[in-house]
């Protein structure tokens, strides 16, 4: 769909309203200064989009898994409450054009002022001059939302339901899912503003089931960058794949042809799990016992045996129920994933706890062949169950890039033939 297109399919206060609201956008702009000038309609700030970072939103496969990783995270898994398939694929319209422009720095639609004082303004505002910050949104498909709309027969035999992994404690309002949104920022406010706008759009045909926010990026998959820490402290992402590794990428990562179904190719399968840590247990256990868990040393993040974090590991020199020797390939028949988590602390337990943790997020060519026979290995002997529990988790099929300006999220499911 054309920006043409959109405006017509989606009419803009100022064009309901003509000249008449003119005034009252010069003199919105007027006040608002230079701030307004960085996010407002198509006149982004030049210098914002220099130095802003805007994240490419087109292409063969959606941003925001094997695109560098940003600081910040505000992941929201959404309900579908409509059995209207045209109304739900508009707002997948509406989405994708919404996306399109908030990636690039802009507004939604006509901007937070200016319009019909008597309409609630298109935009909610706070991301008023903030630059793009690498803001990516990236979409995923829930096993539930193939019971709604006629989908069942395009549902991808890779998109089953997780099963329940011993030690899992999932809190239901913490899991499952018709659809998710991942938005990735390095600015908090920037992330939020998206998911805000996106469930403000969908108002009516879907709404916000369960979401995390995430800090402190805990993999990067940009090799040269400093590996980031995680709450224990340890350095975590060492050896995930990088995004430069397309090789990797093409054999764990994307959905290829020959997988099916069709509208998949190029998409992949995300794994949420919100894995709460027991960070004063953690806290309380000496270094010894810390490093033994990871199998890795906690200054330099080397395996054990070894003096340098990208030195290969010497698995057997580690405790046969350290976190690293069971999460390696080699211990699994080659069995690779993507992982981008985030640390997360909402508050306080009530008993004086953190309640803190890694929102763990993999990215997979197939749930069966990556996390499931991965993290069954895990809960039965990982070493790191002593500080962990998984309590909450979702799956979804990413469908692949969104093309050009006239494509949108969900056209390969949606248009028959496609
Ligand atoms: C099912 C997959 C995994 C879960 C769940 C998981 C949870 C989890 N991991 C850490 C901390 C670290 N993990 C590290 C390595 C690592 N972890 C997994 C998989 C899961 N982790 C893999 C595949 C790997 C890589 C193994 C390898 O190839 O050597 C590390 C070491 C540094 C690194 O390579 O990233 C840390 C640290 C926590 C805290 C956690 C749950 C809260
Ligand atoms: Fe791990």
């Amino acid at each position: 769909m054309t920006e043409t297109q959109e405006t017509r399919a989606n009419p803009s206060r100022r064009a309901l309203i003509g000249w008449g609201g003119a005034g009252l956008a010069l003199g919105a702009a007027a006040a608002g200064g230079a701030v307004a000038m960085a996010r407002t309609g198509d006149d982004m700030d030049p210098a914002a989009a220099e130095t802003g970072g805007a994240v490419e939103f087109h292409g063969v496969h959606q941003a925001g898994i094997a695109t560098p990783v940003q600081d910040r995270l505000h992941f929201a898994a959404f309900d579908v409450k409509t059995d209207d398939r045209e109304a739900f694929v508009q707002m997948l319209k509406d989405w994708t054009a919404a996306a399109r422009r908030m990636t690039a720095g802009k507004t939604v639609g006509e901007g937070a002022y200016g319009g019909l004082a008597e309409a609630p303004p298109d935009d909610t505002g706070e991301a008023l001059g903030l630059k793009p910050s690498r803001l990516t949104l990236t979409i995923g498909f829930g096993p539930s939302l193939f019971d709604k709309f006629d989908l069942a027969d395009r549902r991808p035999e890779a998109l089953v339901d997780l099963p329940k992994f011993p030690g899992d404690n999932l809190d239901r309002s913490r899991t499952g899912g018709d659809l998710c949104v991942q938005a990735c920022s390095d600015d908090p406010q920037v992330a939020v503003h998206a998911i805000r706008n996106l469930a403000r759009i969908g108002f009516g045909k879907v709404a916000i089931r369960w979401s995390q926010l995430g800090f402190g990026k805990t993999s990067s998959t940009t090799p040269d960058a400093q590996t980031p820490r995680n709450l224990m402290g340890f350095k975590d992402g060492t050896r995930n794949i990088a995004g430069t590794e397309t090789d990797r990428l093409d054999k764990f990562v994307w959905v290829g042809e020959e997988d099916g179904p069709d509208w998949m190719t190029g998409g992949s399968y995300l794994v949420a799990r919100r894995i709460r840590m027991n960070i004063e247990t953690w806290d309380r256990a000496s270094l010894q016992e810390q490093e033994d868990v990871f199998g890795r040393d906690k200054r330099e993040g080397a395996p054990v045996g070894k003096a340098k974090e990208h030195d290969e590991p010497f698995l057997k020199a580690m405790k046969p129920d350290a976190h690293v020797r069971l999460a390696h390939p080699d211990s699994n028949n080659g069995i690779t994933i993507l992982r981008r988590g985030y640390s997360f602390t909402d508050g306080t337990d009530g008993l004086g706890r953190l309640d803190a943790g890694l929102f763990f997020l993999a990215y997979q060519r197939d749930v069966r062949k990556g996390f499931i026979p991965l993290q069954r290995r895990l809960a039965a002997h990982d070493a790191l169950n002593e500080y962990i529990q998984h309590v909450g988790s979702a799956v979804f099929a990413v469908p692949p890039g969104v093309r050009d300006s006239g494509d949108w999220w969900g056209r390969t499911l949606f248009s028959k033939g496609a």
